[in-house]
């Protein structure tokens, strides 16, 4: 693989000087004088590295490096003698950085370094399964989202983080925590409806000896295991009651009980939930008891839909694209401009998540290629007008719609549709879904990640 890089310098000879030595040294190269051409080229030419000047005319400091540190290895230019740049340079997350003027052997090196040690990350973080767990986006919603997280981050309140399937809510979580001064600590996430009510209630408060059948030793609950962290109850509007009863004590006065135990235990961990429901409205229909409501709500996020934030769609596609490619060792490939099109156009009902899976498929089927083009999106349907909610849960599309370019449906956009129609005929109620479906329904769950529509 060739891997690339995007210079972003606005003196020209040196720049031309970078983009030089660069491609001897066997590189695929791209440059950009500005933040805004920077941005650009990041998009479509998905670079595997930036090297990227401190101070450019429409952005200086360390603006650009926050918003794509998380995406790929960012090596800064810096002035001669400002040490402290440096310093904040990497603490802000560069890979590294060279100080003007370049010397050119270092340039190689340095480069080469910073590319290796990112390639042997996305590996790590391919097998553990979370890779990217950066927030990105830095349209005006996501700057005030990110601001709103810093807000609240230090404080100990118990957050409620509001928001479609796939918008991000999770990210969310682990934002606040990793901005709260519980950031050393433990970060447990639980979906409350992923399993048997009884079920959860001794994984999440754990349980003593003998406490039922099966139950052959004391165990430790997982909010034993967010001790002083951040304990995270995704999908919280799926809690049955009695799970709701036990959450509402531990948030008036910290204490739990192990299923079968008679004494009390404390718990200092900062409580985060999560619903794409609208839980006020649950809570006033009587689904949803109305105290805990209150509880949970003592400060609300609202994490807006993707279709909310078009400006980020860019942004998010390259970063899929150049984590998926790189932890494959291919080079890096770009968004044709009738690709990036289509995406903009969409009204994405699963949001994020369904993003990161139409461009994961596209990258099947562009193989080694190097152009993601229209037919490897295939067709999206625009939806209603910019902002305007989507059917939820989304609705099928049809198999004409199907990812084989050949026309034949696949054994995938079959299953894709016949869960999607049946998330639509029992108005997303997953339970019904699966059963229905005659599987578990964490196999239901997981057909639905793989979909984008959770
Ligand atoms: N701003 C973002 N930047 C990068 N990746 C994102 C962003 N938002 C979401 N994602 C990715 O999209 C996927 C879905 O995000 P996440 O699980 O946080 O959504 P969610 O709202 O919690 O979904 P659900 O409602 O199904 O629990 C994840 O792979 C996540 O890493």
């Amino acid at each position: 693989m060739t891997p690339s890089v995007l210079v972003v310098e606005d003196d020209p000879t040196l720049n031309g000087l970078l983009v030089k030595e660069l491609r001897k040294a066997g590189y695929e190269l791209a440059s950009a004088s500005s933040w805004r051409e920077a941005r650009e080229r990041i998009a479509t030419f998905a670079p595997n590295l930036v090297l990227l000047d401190v101070n450019l005319p429409d952005a200086s400091g360390f603006g650009p490096l926050s918003e794509i540190a998380g995406t790929r290895p960012v090596v800064m230019l810096t002035a001669y003698g400002s040490v402290n740049q440096a310093v904040e340079a990497m603490r802000l997350g560069a890979a590294d950085y060279l100080v003007k003027p370049v010397n050119l052997d270092e340039l190689e090196l340095v480069i080469r370094g910073a590319l290796e040690r990112s390639r042997l990350q996305a590996q790590r973080a391919l097998a553990r399964g979370d890779a990217g767990l950066a927030m990105l986006g830095e349209s005006a919603a996501m700057q005030q989202l990110r601001h709103t997280i810093r807000e609240v981050a230090l404080s100990d309140v118990t957050v409620l983080i509001q928001g479609e399937s796939g918008s991000g809510k999770e990210l969310v979580a682990q934002a606040l925590h990793g901005a709260s001064r519980r950031r050393s600590e433990a970060f447990v996430a639980v979906d409350c409806c992923t399993l048997q009510e009884s079920l959860f209630e001794s994984e999440l408060f754990g349980h003593e000896r003998g406490a039922f059948t099966g139950a052959d030793r004391r165990k430790a609950g997982l909010i034993e295991a967010a001790a002083h962290g951040t304990l995270f109850l995704d999908e919280i509007g799926e809690a049955g009651p009695a799970i709701q009863a036990k959450l509402l004590r531990v948030l008036e006065t910290g204490r739990f009980r192990h299923v079968g135990a008679t004494t009390d235990l404390r718990s200092d961990a900062r409580i985060v939930a999560a619903t794409n429901r609208d839980l006020r409205q649950r809570a006033q229909g009587g689904q949803f008891r109305e105290d805990l409501y209150y509880r949970l709500s003592a400060f609300v996020i609202h994490v807006p839909p993707l279709r909310e934030r078009r400006d980020d769609i860019a942004l998010l596609a390259a970063h899929f694209i150049g984590g998926r490619r790189q932890a494959q060792g291919l080079a890096p490939a770009q968004l044709s401009a009738d690709a990036l099109q289509r995406l903009a156009a969409y009204h994405w009902p699963g949001n994020v998540r369904e993003l990161r899976n139409i461009i994961e498929r596209a990258l099947i089927l562009l193989g080694p290629g190097d152009t993601i083009g229209a037919a490897h999106i295939g067709q999206l349907d625009p939806g209603g007008a910019p902002g305007t909610a989507p059917a939820a849960p989304p609705a099928a599309r049809s198999a004409s719609d199907s990812l084989t370019l050949q026309g034949e449906p696949t054994l995938e956009s079959i299953e894709r549709e016949y869960l999607a129609s049946l998330l639509k005929k029992y108005d997303g109620n997953r339970r019904k879904v699966a059963e229905v479906m005659g599987v578990s329904e964490r196999t239901a769950y997981r057909m639905m990640d793989r979909h984008g529509y959770r």
